[in-house]
């Protein structure tokens, strides 16, 4: 048994006969027309050629076998010309490449059909009809994106053993790659679920930060420094994220926030997306109570800072409970509102944590309303370990406000499971009535 040297994984799954594939006695998958791809089967491979539908393969791209020191990236471009690649559906460094090959139905259909003469493969014919090559690719990957795909692993491949030599053909064929990676992004970006997820999340947090950026001027412009006003110019710079996102917000009980003076909003705490809905529905002279960590942001911690956010130490109940005692006086004070997410951390396990207890004492030591919201859950588009993050609704629902006239601290634990319970059965409404993604993909 041939020895595993470190490399790079691959997982392929075919999804349909593979008359171009057989494991040979050593476990290293060849093609039929004796051509060494140099991939060493691991240990977990299932591939045989018993095996049909579906054949899926655990593979080692290493450097002991064949092309010895050819880029793992060549690895797709082999499989390119061997009409393996139909789809790929994750592409990861050093993570497993995955290849998705077409459903037996769609390689029927497509017998037939020529295939491009640059990507020929030598066939082979055992004269079963299953084993018959699909002639063309898939209907879902078009050829031009498959073009570009193995004309960009040539051009890094040429990059690589000419990059030594010499410098000019080099540069040229940098220059290649480059103008092919808008369309590869994109082909990622079409056929990889884990791929969008990562994109957005990456996506949603350099935006941020780019229109913080933007925001601190001009809070600095409106108000000189730290001020609850520079909400507005925050709410306004954030409003379109929504759309870059594919998110669409549904919005219900407006009426419950027509409430005159300072209020605590309360509201459930799924994910750093909560702040797009948070500005949706944000009204005037309200900021947040938030972790001190957030603060260290960079340009999104200044401008949470310039937007008057009160910063606590969740470490540190002591210094907690003082800074929002002085909160309290804040609001009253100056007329403002305080958002606080009363679960204490982000939680998306499709329940609400117990509250802690500082928003209850918040409202009472202002003698002020509570109004809760509450978000939807995310599940049916944001899945954080299934990596999924397509496009989908959010509901918000505003719920009447809670009095805390008269109420002294002995209240607070009733306030909390008053409050806690109206958020759970409105939660568990909205949750289940919220429609599906809208977003979901097809592989
Ligand atoms: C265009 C530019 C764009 C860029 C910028 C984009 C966006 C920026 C703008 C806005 C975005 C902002 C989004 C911010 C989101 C931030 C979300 C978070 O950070 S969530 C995490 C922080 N939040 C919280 O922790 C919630 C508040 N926490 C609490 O209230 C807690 O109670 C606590 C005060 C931290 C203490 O917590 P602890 O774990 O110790 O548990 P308990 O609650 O059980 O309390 C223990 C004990 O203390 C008593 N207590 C608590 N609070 C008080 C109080 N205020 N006064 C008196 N006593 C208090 C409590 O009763 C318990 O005692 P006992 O058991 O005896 O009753
Ligand atoms: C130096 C750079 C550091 C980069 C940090 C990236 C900052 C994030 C950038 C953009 C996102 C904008 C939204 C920011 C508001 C997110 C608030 C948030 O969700 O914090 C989590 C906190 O409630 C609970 O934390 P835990 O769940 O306990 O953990």
């Amino acid at each position: 048994m041939m020895v595993q040297e470190p490399g790079w994984e691959f997982g392929l799954d075919t999804g349909v006969s593979t008359p171009t594939l057989a494991m040979s006695a050593t476990g290293s998958l060849v093609t039929t027309g004796s051509q060494d791809l140099g991939f060493n089967v691991s240990s977990e491979t299932r591939c045989s050629r018993q095996d049909r539908v579906p054949v899926s393969v655990l593979g080692h791209w290493g450097s002991n076998r064949g092309q010895r020191d050819e880029h793992p990236l060549l690895a797709l471009q082999h499989l390119y010309q061997h009409h393996l690649v139909w789809s790929i559906q994750g592409w990861t460094r050093p993570a497993p490449l995955s290849f998705q090959r077409n459903q037996q139905c769609e390689a029927q259909q497509m017998r037939g059909t020529s295939i491009p003469a640059a990507a020929a493969a030598p066939q082979h014919d055992d004269g079963d009809d299953d084993d018959a090559i699909p002639a063309t690719f898939s209907r879902d990957v078009p050829r031009w994106f498959l073009c570009l795909l193995a004309h960009f692993l040539s051009a890094t491949n040429t990059t690589t053993t000419t990059s030594s030599t010499t410098t000019g053909t080099s540069s040229s064929t940098r220059m290649d790659v480059l103008w092919t990676i808008p369309p590869l992004l994109l082909l990622l970006l079409w056929s990889s679920s884990t791929f969008v997820f990562y994109f957005k999340k990456c996506f949603y947090v350099a935006w941020m930060m780019c229109l913080a950026v933007l925001a601190i001027p001009l809070c600095l412009l409106k108000s000189g420094g730290r001020d609850v006003e520079n909400m507005r110019v925050i709410r306004s710079l954030v409003r379109h994220v929504k759309h870059l996102l594919g998110l669409r917000f549904e919005v219900s009980g407006w009426e419950h926030l027509q409430t005159k003076g300072p209020y605590v909003i309360i509201s459930n705490h799924q994910s750093s997306l909560d702040v797009l809905g948070l500005m949706e529905v944000l009204p005037d002279r309200c900021t947040m109570i938030a972790k001190k960590e957030l603060i260290y942001a960079g340009t999104v911690g200044i401008t949470c800072w310039l937007g008057g956010i009160v910063f606590i130490n969740r470490k540190k109940t002591s210094d907690a409970k003082s800074v929002m005692a002085e909160a309290a006086k804040t609001m009253l004070d100056d007329q403002i509102r305080l958002w606080v997410f009363p679960e204490g951390t982000r939680n998306q396990r499709g329940d609400l944590l117990p509250f802690k207890k500082g928003a209850f004492h918040l409202a009472v030591a202002a003698q002020a309303p509570i109004i809760p919201i509450v978000f939807s859950s995310y599940s049916n588009f944001y899945l954080r370990k299934e990596k999924q993050f397509n496009s989908g609704t959010i509901r918000l629902k505003i719920l009447p406000k809670i009095d805390t006239k008269g109420m002294t601290t002995e209240d607070v634990a009733s306030l909390l499971d008053k409050s806690f319970n109206l958020m759970r059965s409105a939660f568990l409404e909205v949750s289940d009535s919220v429609p599906q993604s809208n977003g979901t993909r097809c592989h």
